[in-house]
């Protein structure tokens, strides 16, 4: 019998990504290792870097310096060397990405079914039953009665459409998954029951996730380590609940003691 070939390094590798605007610092040296089943998350204030940070992992911004070695499932491959048509294949298939507002993730003019069975459709599913039966079971994951799924999602609340866009991001079983300030935009009470979901899809997916927040809260519940950026540059990282319960740089003892406003 063959062995079962399992991964053994890293899912994705970071090393010395870097980005400038002009004389300006986007992000400066970012390095770390994200280990499947792991969610990673980002946070400092505004302008620390973040987005910058998301966007040339994501392979949305090119960055000025560094690697992102990604292991596909043909091996590792430094996602900045692909191809343009590689990286959106991959984009496609093993990575996703959940904007913080969803009308970035979302086909306004397509219906909520049209919107999680065209991801389905993009990996090669074909047969309408089937795909309509899938996007009825994730509306349903994410709380969106199945009677809506006609519906279009300008005809949704905010707390529903962005639901939806995670839907449509997970239905077709991510292996890395990208979350820009999932919660950012909505009600507090919206936000909190939104978190519940993410963390009840993340923990019974075992997915590995990096997710960019100013939020701690988020965090706290949702990410397993933590990078504390300043300024573009990591200040420091560890575990969360260690970072959160006993910060050694002053940067981070500011933004847990919320004396620094982000
Ligand atoms: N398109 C751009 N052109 C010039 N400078 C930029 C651009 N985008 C970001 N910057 C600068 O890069 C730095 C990092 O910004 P970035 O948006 O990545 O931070 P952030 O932590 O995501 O902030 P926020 O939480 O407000 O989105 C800031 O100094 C910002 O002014």
């Amino acid at each position: 019998m063959k062995p079962e070939v399992t991964s053994v390094g890293p899912l994705l590798a970071v090393r010395g990504l870097t980005k400038r605007y002009g004389a300006r610092i986007g992000c400066a040296d970012v390095g770390f290792d994200l280990w499947p089943g792991e969610v990673l998350g980002i946070v400092g204030e505004s302008g620390s870097g973040k987005s910058t940070l998301l966007s040339c992992l994501a392979g949305h911004l090119a960055p000025d310096a560094g690697s992102v070695v990604f292991d596909t499932s043909e091996g590792p491959r430094d996602v900045l060397a692909m191809t343009e048509p590689e990286r959106r294949r991959l984009s496609r298939t093993d990575w996703a990405f959940v904007h913080q507002n969803p009308r970035d993730g979302l086909r306004m003019g397509v219906t909520a079914g049209g919107n999680v069975g065209e991801r389905l459709m993009a990996v090669g599913a074909r047969n309408y039953g089937a795909i309509r039966d899938r996007a009825t079971d994730w509306l349903g994951r994410v709380e969106i009665a199945a009677e809506r799924i006609d519906d279009r999602p300008s005809a949704f609340s905010g707390g529903m459409q962005q639901r939806l866009q995670i839907a449509r991001n997970l239905v077709t079983g991510p292996r890395l998954v990208f979350m820009d300030e999932p919660t950012g935009g909505l009600d507090v009470s919206v936000q909190a029951r939104l978190l519940d979901l993410l963390r009840g899809l993340v923990r019974e997916m075992g997915l590995s996730v990096i997710i960019v927040t100013h939020d701690l809260a988020v965090v706290r519940l949702l990410a397993d380590r933590l990078m504390v950026m300043k300024s573009g540059h990591v200040v420091e990282q560890g575990l969360t609940d260690q970072v959160l319960d006993d910060p050694q740089h002053g940067y981070t003892q500011l933004l847990v003691s919320s004396v620094l406003q982000v």
